[in-house]
């Protein structure tokens, strides 16, 4: 028997990462992917702009954060979001979402809200804005029992093949 397979938190932390090659976004790409206690996918996601809205027109990918009309923050759904509205035929009751980055309040609420009960994040973001971010989605995580971990922090995950993915990014 081949021994050298990938275990399951590498398996689906990479499927999230391949999922976020999708994504228009210049800067950041995001993936994520939604997992059963049985480890069946039910959603994937990557950030990208709402069904209808034209991905040519400048206004939705600029960066300009001086104006909420001409900045991609205002229009850009993020990767758990979709994966979560990719999944709406099933209960995501006691699923675990694996996403490459970790989660803002938005993304946080839409967790807690349809029950994922589990976060692995690949990447976190620094400075004092994030770490501010990354403090008020731990209060409600902590506060609805939705655990969140930093997929390198689990036993038989693989860092250095999702490295070797990560230069793949188109
Ligand atoms: N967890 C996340 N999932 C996401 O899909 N995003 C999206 C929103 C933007 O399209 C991009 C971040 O752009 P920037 O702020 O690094 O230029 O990633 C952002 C975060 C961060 O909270
Ligand atoms: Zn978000």
């Amino acid at each position: 028997m081949k021994t050298d397979y990938l275990s399951w938190p590498t398996y689906f932390m990479s499927i999230a990462l391949l999922s976020s090659f999708r994504s228009k976004d210049r800067k950041t790409q995001n993936g994520a992917c939604i997992v059963t206690p049985d480890n069946k996918i039910v959603g994937i996601g990557y950030n990208g702009l709402p069904n209808g809205c034209d991905d040519k027109d400048p206004d939705f990918w600029s960066d300009d954060d001086e104006d909420v009309l001409r900045s991609k923050h205002t229009y850009v759904v993020h990767a758990e979001q979709n994966a979560i509205y990719n999944s709406t035929p099933f209960d995501l009751k006691g699923t675990a979402i694996y996403a490459t980055q970790f989660p803002c309040h938005i993304c946080a609420q839409a967790i807690i809200q349809v029950g994922i009960k589990d976060v692995f994040y690949l990447r976190r973001k620094n400075g004092k804005h994030h770490e501010d971010s990354f403090k008020a989605v731990a209060k409600m995580f902590n506060a609805s029992g939705v655990s969140y971990t930093d997929i390198a922090d689990i036993p038989g995950y693989d860092s250095d093949y999702l490295d070797k993915m990560s230069e793949l990014a188109p």
